[in-house]
Order: C-alpha cells, then structure tokens, then sequence
C-alpha cells in the first residue's frame, strides 16, 4: 500500500488506510467494499525498463463496486500499472498481479475486463457499427450491439467510417468497445480526453451506472475535478510508488494544509515580517489598498495556531476565512512534498 522511503510516512495515513493494514496484519477481512474477495490484487509489484523502476513494490487490492481514480504525474507509473493489471506486461519477479484470484489473461479470456486505453488507432477501413458490433462477438458475455452504440452516445454516427471521427467520437468508440460486454472490471486510461462537456457527463453517468452492478470502475486521469467528482477512492502515483490511498477527502486532509485569508488595518513591510514569522505559515500574499489596509492570504499547515497567533501578536482581523485545499491543490502539495524528501535524502 503507501509505502514511503526511509520508513515511517511524514504524515498521518487515513482511516482506511489504517484499517486496511491492520486487516492484513491481523487476517481479518475488510469491512464495506472490502467485504467481498478483491477483484484485483497487485502484490510487491514492481516494473523495471532497463535503469527506470516504472512501478516500486505497488500493494494495492481494488473491491468489487468501487470507483477508483489513478492519479500521479507524467512519468508515475499509471500506464505500467494499468499495461500489468491487463496481462500487456508482466511484473518483475518477486511481484505479482491478481484479477478475481487468476491472472490477468485468464481474467480477459473470460471477458471479466474491459479497457479503453490511450494508444493504439481504430481499425481503419470499417463503419463504426460494425467495428462495435465485431468487439460484441468476440465478447463472451456481450451486451446487444445497439444498446453499447446508445450508451456510448455513438447512434448518431454509427454509419461513418471509424478514421473520419473527431477526437472525442473516436474516445466514445474507445469506450463502446470497453462496455460490450458484461465485464467486471473496466479500466480506463485518460478516458475524457478530447470529448465536450455533455460527453463526459454522459461518459460519467453510465460509469456511475456500472459501479452500481457491482462492477469496478478504474480510471487514470490528469483531470483532477473528475476524480474528485466521481472516485470513491483515490490512489496517488508517484515516481512508480504509491504515494496516498484514500477517499478525496482523505487526500485532502493527508495534504495538511489550509487556506487563511483575511483583512487588516494595516498593511506595512513589518506587519508582512511578522505574519510570515507566525506558526504554520508556508506561503503569504499581503496586498495593499489605498486605505493603508490590506488583504492576506495564506497557507498554512496548523491553521488553528496561525489564527491564534495572528491574534496573539494584536492584529485584529476581518472577514477571516478558513478554507481546505480543493483536490488538485491537495495533490500538488504531495507531490512536491514527496519530491522534496526525495532531493534530502539523496
Ligand atoms: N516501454 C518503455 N521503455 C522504457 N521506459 C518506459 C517505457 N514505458 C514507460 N517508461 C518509463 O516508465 C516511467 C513510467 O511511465 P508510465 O507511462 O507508466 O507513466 P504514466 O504515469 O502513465 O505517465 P503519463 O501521465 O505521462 O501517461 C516513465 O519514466 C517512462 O519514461
């Protein structure tokens, strides 16, 4: 699971992630999602490319249901990841990966996993109908071929050829070919990319409807709001280790940092001195108005002893506002944060 170099992680893990550690320590089953056996199960799986470890001992087990968004940066290790759990690419010996208690070929053979991935153009020369149609036969649990067109919002142009598609139609067959079939697994690598607004609702809305048949739903995205939006769980990549595991809200709290804006009376270099001096604070922005006044923001990682502080040094403040990071801010924080250890500790 999260695994940090040097031992102990620099900040407190979330709940579930604890629980799940001690499930495992203790034997015990997981409760919730966790309830049912895992649908998929990396194990110290790593993934080496020559010299660059792509993916470092990841430990992960996604459950029947459950939404999960693949975060991390360009070069975290999400495609390695998504390439092992499709049986595109085997671990590193030592590592395993597991779909429904078999691997993952088996799990594909029995039409168990969809995929929509990022690579790889459309079979050129074909109508898209036939070319949805094709991936409903070879599907041995398919849906009706009309039904996969509709809910891929693909009826419209079902006649045209697959090489005359804008990006985002050639994304919705992308998807229609992932959902031709009953699978229990669909995974999705970068699936908005390129289609409008009404797409991606439309995309979102019938994911939500799969995850509710119990299916599990994971996704890699750079599109922050939509894991936000539609994850129940989160995992952080991070230079091939997984840096975070948690709801949303539990990446945000792992963040630790908060928001603090609010006007002062006064406005001098001294009264930015001592604000920047107050506990917790990590960033400050002091703008001044024409009154001699001014408005602060800033960040910091115990709110409660900077606000008590801005007070303990006389400062009088209004209209204060305490404020959490949204997701992407969250994110960034982590990543940093984990970038920084990394230059110490080289
Ligand atoms: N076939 C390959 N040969 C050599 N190195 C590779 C290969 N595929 C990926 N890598 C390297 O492995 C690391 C992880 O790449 P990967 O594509 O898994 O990351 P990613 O998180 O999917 O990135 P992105 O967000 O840019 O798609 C990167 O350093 C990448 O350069």
């Amino acid at each position: 699971m999260q695994r940090f170099t040097g031992g102990r992680p620099p900040y407190p893990q979330p709940d579930r992630q604890a629980a799940e550690d001690s499930a495992r320590q203790s034997g015990a089953t997981r409760t919730t999602a966790s309830a049912s056996a895992p649908a998929v199960e990396f194990t110290d799986a790593s993934k080496s490319y020559g010299p660059v470890r792509a993916l470092a001992d990841l430990s992960v087990r996604l459950y029947p249901g459950e939404t999960v968004a693949l975060l991390g940066p360009n070069g975290a290790g999400k495609s390695t990841a998504l390439d092992l759990l499709l049986g595109l690419r085997n671990p590193d010996p030592g590592g395993s990966v597991r779909l429904f208690g078999g691997t993952p070929r088996k799990a594909v053979t029995e039409g168990r996993v969809g995929a929509m991935l990022q690579s790889g153009g459309l079979m050129e020369g074909v109508r898209v109908h036939e070319l949805v149609a094709l991936a409903c036969d070879l599907h041995p649990r398919a849906y009706d071929v009309d039904r996969v067109l509709a809910s891929a919002g693909l009826t419209e142009i079902a006649d045209r050829a697959v090489d005359r598609l804008s990006g985002g139609q050639e994304q919705r067959v992308r998807f229609a070919l992932a959902t031709a079939g009953a699978s229990d697994l669909i995974v999705l690598d970068e699936p908005t990319t390129g289609m409008d607004v009404g797409s991606r609702q439309a995309f979102w809305a019938s994911m939500r409807a799969e995850a509710a048949r119990g299916r599990t739903v994971l996704f890699a995205t750079h599109y922050l709001e939509e894991a936000d939006e539609i994850a129940d769980r989160v995992l952080v990549l991070h230079r091939g280790r997984l840096l975070a595991d948690g709801s949303a809200a539990d990446i945000k709290a792992l963040a630790g940092v908060r928001r603090i804006s609010f006007a002062l009376d006064q406005a001098g270099g001294a009264v930015e001195e001592t604000l920047r001096g107050l506990p917790g604070v990590t960033e400050l922005e002091l703008s001044r108005g024409a009154s001699g006044g001014g408005t602060v923001r800033l960040r910091s990682s115990d709110a409660d002893a900077t606000v008590h502080a801005v007070y303990g040094q006389g400062f009088y403040p209004r209209g204060l506002e305490v404020t959490g990071l949204g997701l992407e801010q969250a994110f960034l924080t982590l990543t940093h944060r984990a970038d920084g250890e990394q230059a110490v500790a080289a």
